[in-house]
C-alpha cells in the first residue's frame, strides 16, 4: 500500500508519527508505533515494512519537533500531485485519555491534495484545543492558588485598633523600641544642626538610619525603601544608603521557610521538588528566595514569606497610625492628611504580602511587555503558589548591580540599559502599568544579553492623561517652550486649575535657559529633575506618587549606565521615543502639542520638524508613513480651517524656495565671466532679491530637501501619504 503522508501538518513545528495501522476502522488502541519514511523515488511517503490493504492511519501530533528520515532526521515531502483521494474515507480527531491528541487522518490508502488541506485544518483545531486545554489548566491552577490565598490579610485600620487596644503591654514595648531607635536618630540630627555639622555628617547619619530601619524590621524597611524613591524628600546620601535596603537583609531559618512551603501548598517538600537550595539565594524585606527544581523538571525561584510578618507589620501600622492622627490634629505646619497617606502606604504593603496578587501582576506584566525580543518576564507556577509562597521560572542571570560580573561575561551594559529604558518608556507612557521597583537587584542580565524583570510586588499606574502630558512636557522642555511647559502642570495633575501658572514661566526660563544651552544629547537627566524639583518647591505643587516612581525608574537606569559611560544621558536615549510618539500619535493632547511646536507664531518651524524626524527615526518601531498623520488628519477635517491658511502660506514659501532657490543656486554656480551672458551683458544678478533673502531661501530649500531625504530613507515611506497635504 502506498501512502502519501501529509505535510508537516500546517507548520514545521509538528512532526507526524504514524502510530498504528489497523485494517478495521479506528478501534482506539495502538498496536505499535511505526515511523513512515520517505520513498524519494516515487516522491511519496510509504510504510517501510509490509502492511497493505486499507487501514486507519492514526497520527500523533506532538511537541517538541521530531523528524525522521534515513539520516535520523524527518524531512517531510509533500506530493499532492501524485496522490489521489479515496472516496468514502473518514477523517476525525480522537483524543486519548492521557491528554495527548491523536489525529486519525484517514481510513484510506492514499492521501491527496484535499487530504493535506483537511490535515492542516484539523491540526489547527488540535492545536487550538491543546492551547485551550492549557488555558483551562492554567485557569484552574490560578483559581486554586486564589483559594489558597483566600485568607490573605487585608489592611483594615479598625480591626487593627480593636486588636491592639486589648494588648497595651505589647504596644508599649514596641513603642519604646521604636522611640529609642528613631528618637536617638532625631537627637543626632538635632545636634548636628546645632553644631553646624549637618552636611559633614550626612553620610554617617544615612548609614545609621539604614541600620536602625533594618533593626526595626519589615515595616520600617519598607518605609526606608519608599523614602529611597523620593529624591524630593531625601538628600542623595540618604537615597544611596536607603537603596541598600532592597538587598542583603537578614535571613530567617530555612527550617521555618520549608515548613511554610509544606503548610501552604499542602504537600511535602520531596513531593514538590526534586531539589531545593539548602539556604536562600536572596533575602528581601518580606521574604527570601530559594532556587529549586520541581518534580516536573522545571528550575524555579521560590519566594517564601517571613514568618509572622503580618503580626509584625500590623502592630507597626497601628502605632504609626496613632502617631499620624496626633500629627494631623496638633501639628499645624503639616498640611497633608498624614493618616490618609499612611493608609495608602499600608494598603500597598499588605497587597505585597499576598503573593497571589504579585503573581497576577507578573502575568499582566508578561502579557503587556513580554513580547519584546530583548525582555524576559518569568512565568508563574500557579500550582505551587499561595499567599505566602510564590513560584516562578528561575532566571539564570546576573543582577545589573553586579556590573563587573556582567562585563566579564562580555555583555554590553549600555545595551541592557537601553533595553531597560525602552521597556520602561513603554511601561510608563504606553500602557501606563509599570514596575515601580526597578532597582538594579530586580533587573537581571541573561547570558544571551536579554534583560529580565523580577519582583512584581510593587506595580503602579500612570493615569492616561498624565502619560500624554509627560510626553508633551519633555518635548516642550527640549524645545524650550516654557509657556507650554507651565500649562502641562494642569494636565499632569500637579496643580489645580485655579492656580495661575504665569509666574512659573519666568522661573522655568531662568533655570532652563542655562541648562538647555546643551543639546538634547548632552542633557543630564538628574540636572533636569533637580531643576524641575527646585521650581516645584516654589509653587503650590502637589506631586502625585507615580511621578516620583517614574523619575526613579529612569534615574536608576541612568545611574547604571554612568558606571560604564560617564557621558551617558538617559534623555538622549529616551528622546527618540518621545519624538516618535509626538509625530505619530493621534491623541488630541499630543496632536495639539505637535501643531503648537511646528506652527509657532504663524510660521512653520522646519528645523523642529527636521529634529523630530532625526530623533524619531532612531526609535526601532518608527514607521515613516505614520509620521505627521495626526496633523494630516486634522488639516483635512473641519477643525483644521485655521491651520489650512497657515499651510497655504507655507506651501507658497516652500515652492518659492524650491524653484527660486534652485535658480539662485544655478546662477551662483555659473562662472563669473559667463554671468554677463545670462544678465544680457550686465554683471548684475537677474534675480531681483536681496542677498540675505536669497540666503534664507537657500537655507529653507536645503532644509526641505534634507527632510525629504530623511522621509525617503525611513522605514515604510510612501510618498502618497503627502498627497492630502499637496491637495490642501
Ligand atoms: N525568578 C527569579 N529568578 C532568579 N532570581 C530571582 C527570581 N526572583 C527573585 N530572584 C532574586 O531574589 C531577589 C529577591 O526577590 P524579590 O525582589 O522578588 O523579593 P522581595 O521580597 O519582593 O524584595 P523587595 O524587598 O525588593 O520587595 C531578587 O532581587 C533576585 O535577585
Amino acid at each position: 500500500m502506498a501512502l502519501i503522508a501529509s505535510s508537516p501538518i500546517g507548520t514545521a513545528h509538528y512532526s507526524i508519527r504514524i502510530l498504528a495501522l489497523s485494517h478495521r476502522p479506528w478501534s482506539g488502541t495502538f498496536v505499535k508505533s511505526k515511523v513512515w519514511k520517505s520513498n524519494k523515488k516515487k516522491g511519496v511517503w510509504s510504510q517501510q515494512q509490509g502492511g497493505g490493504g486499507r487501514g486507519a492511519l492514526a497520527v500523533l501530533v506532538q511537541e517538541p519537533p521530531q523528524r525522521f528520515d534515513s539520516d535520523g532526521k524527518w524531512q517531510p515531502q509533500i506530493d499532492g500531485e501524485n496522490g489521489g483521494s479515496e472516496n468514502g474515507s473518514a477523517t476525525s480527531i480522537v483524543t486519548r485519555d492521557d491528554g495527548k491528541r491523536v489525529y486519525l487522518v484517514k481510513t484510506g490508502a492514499v492521501l491527496g491534495k484535499d487530504d493535506l488541506k483537511v490535515a492542516s485544518i484539523l491540526t489547527k483545531q488540535i492545536e487550538n484545543r491543546r492551547k485551550q486545554a492549557a488555558i483551562d489548566d492554567e485557569a484552574r491552577a490560578e483559581a486554586q492558588a486564589a483559594l489558597r490565598a483566600a485568607n490573605a490579610p487585608v489592611y483594615d485600620p479598625r480591626s487593627l485598633s480593636e486588636r491592639y487596644r486589648r494588648q497595651p503591654l505589647k504596644v508599649l514595648r514596641r513603642m519604646l523600641q521604636v522611640a529609642v531607635e528613631l528618637g536617638s536618630f532625631a537627637a543626632s540630627i538635632y545636634l548636628d544642626q546645632k553644631r553646624g555639622q549637618l552636611q559633614a555628617n550626612m553620610w554617617k547619619r544615612a548609614v545609621e538610619l539604614r541600620e536602625k530601619l533594618t533593626r526595626l524590621g519589615p515595616t520600617f524597611v519598607k518605609v526606608g525603601q519608599g523614602l529611597s524613591t523620593r529624591p524630593d524628600l531625601c538628600p542623595p546620601e540618604y537615597l544611596e544608603e536607603l537603596t541598600k535596603l532592597q538587598d542583603s537583609l537578614p535571613t530567617f531559618p530555612d527550617i521555618e521557610a520549608f515548613s511554610c512551603i509544606e503548610n501552604e501548598l499542602g504537600a511535602t517538600l520531596e513531593s514538590i521538588y526534586s531539589e531545593i537550595s539548602p539556604s536562600p539565594i536572596a533575602a528581601a524585606s518580606l521574604g527570601q528566595v530559594y532556587k529549586a527544581r520541581l518534580q516536573s523538571g522545571e528550575v524555579v525561584a521560590v519566594k517564601v514569606q517571613r514568618p509572622d510578618i503580618e503580626e509584625a507589620i500590623a502592630l507597626d501600622f497601628y502605632l504609626l497610625r496613632e502617631l499620624s492622627q496626633l500629627v494631623d490634629n496638633y501639628v499645624e505646619i503639616v498640611s497633608s492628611n498624614v493618616v490618609a497617606l499612611l493608609d495608602e502606604f499600608a494598603t500597598r504593603v499588605y497587597q505585597e504580602l499576598n503573593y497571589v496578587q504579585e503573581a497576577h501582576n507578573a502575568v499582566k506584566f508578561k502579557q503587556l511587555y513580554g513580547d519584546r525580543p530583548d525582555v524576559i518576564v518569568p512565568g508563574v507556577f500557579w500550582n505551587c503558589t499561595s499567599s505566602k509562597v510564590l513560584t516562578m521560572v528561575w532566571i539564570d542571570g546576573i543582577k545589573l548591580s553586579e556590573q563587573e560580573a556582567i562585563e566579564k561575561r562580555g555583555l554590553n551594559i549600555l545595551q541592557l540599559v537601553d533595553t531597560g529604558i525602552q521597556c520602561s518608556l513603554r511601561q510608563l507612557l504606553e500602557h501606563g502599568y509599570f514596575h515601580a521597583d526597578p532597582h538594579p537587584g530586580n533587573l537581571l542580565a541573561t547570558s544571551d544579553g536579554k534583560l529580565a524583570f523580577v519582583d512584581f510586588g510593587m506595580m503602579s499606574e500612570t493615569p492616561e492623561q498624565a502619560r500624554f502630558a509627560i510626553i508633551g512636557h519633555v518635548v516642550h522642555l527640549v524645545n524650550r517652550d516654557y509657556e507650554a511647559m507651565a500649562q502641562d502642570y494642569y494636565a499632569l495633575d500637579f496643580l489645580s486649575s485655579e492656580v495661575d501658572v504665569s509666574p512659573i514661566v519666568p522661573v522655568l526660563k531662568g533655570f532652563f535657559d542655562d541648562v538647555l544651552n546643551a543639546t538634547v544629547s548632552e542633557l543630564n537627566f538628574k540636572t533636569i529633575v533637580d531643576g524641575l524639583g527646585a521650581v516645584l518647591y516654589q509653587f503650590p505643587f502637589d506631586v502625585p506618587p507615580y511621578y516620583a516612581l517614574i523619575l526613579r525608574s529612569l534615574t536608576v537606569l541612568e545611574g547604571l549606565a554612568l558606571y560604564t559611560d560617564p557621558n551617558f544621558k538617559v534623555l538622549a536615549a529616551a528622546y527618540p521615543y518621545f519624538a516618535k510618539r509626538l509625530l505619530t500619535d493621534s491623541n488630541p493632547y499630543l496632536r495639539d502639542a505637535l501643531i503648537e511646536l511646528l506652527f509657532k507664531d504663524g510660521s512653520f518651524r522646519w528645523n523642529r520638524l527636521e529634529n523630530l524626524l532625526i530623533q524619531g527615526r532612531k526609535s526601532s518601531d518608527f514607521v515613516a508613513n505614520d509620521a505627521l498623520q495626526p496633523v494630516v488628519k486634522l488639516l483635512l477635517g473641519p477643525e483644521g480651517a485655521e491651520l489650512r491658511i497657515l499651510v497655504e502660506k507655507e506651501a507658497i514659501r516652500v515652492m518659492e524656495a524650491l524653484i527660486l532657490g534652485t535658480a539662485v543656486e544655478g546662477y551662483r554656480a555659473i562662472p563669473e565671466p559667463l554671468k554677463a551672458l545670462v544678465g544680457g551683458g550686465s554683471n548684475a544678478s537677474p534675480i531681483r532679491m536681496k542677498e540675505s533673502e536669497q540666503s534664507a531661501m537657500l537655507v529653507l530649500r536645503a532644509q526641505i530637501l534634507r527632510i525629504w531625504s530623511l522621509l525617503q530613507n525611513s522605514k515604510g515611506f510612501d510618498p502618497a501619504m503627502l498627497e492630502p497635504i499637496v491637495e490642501v
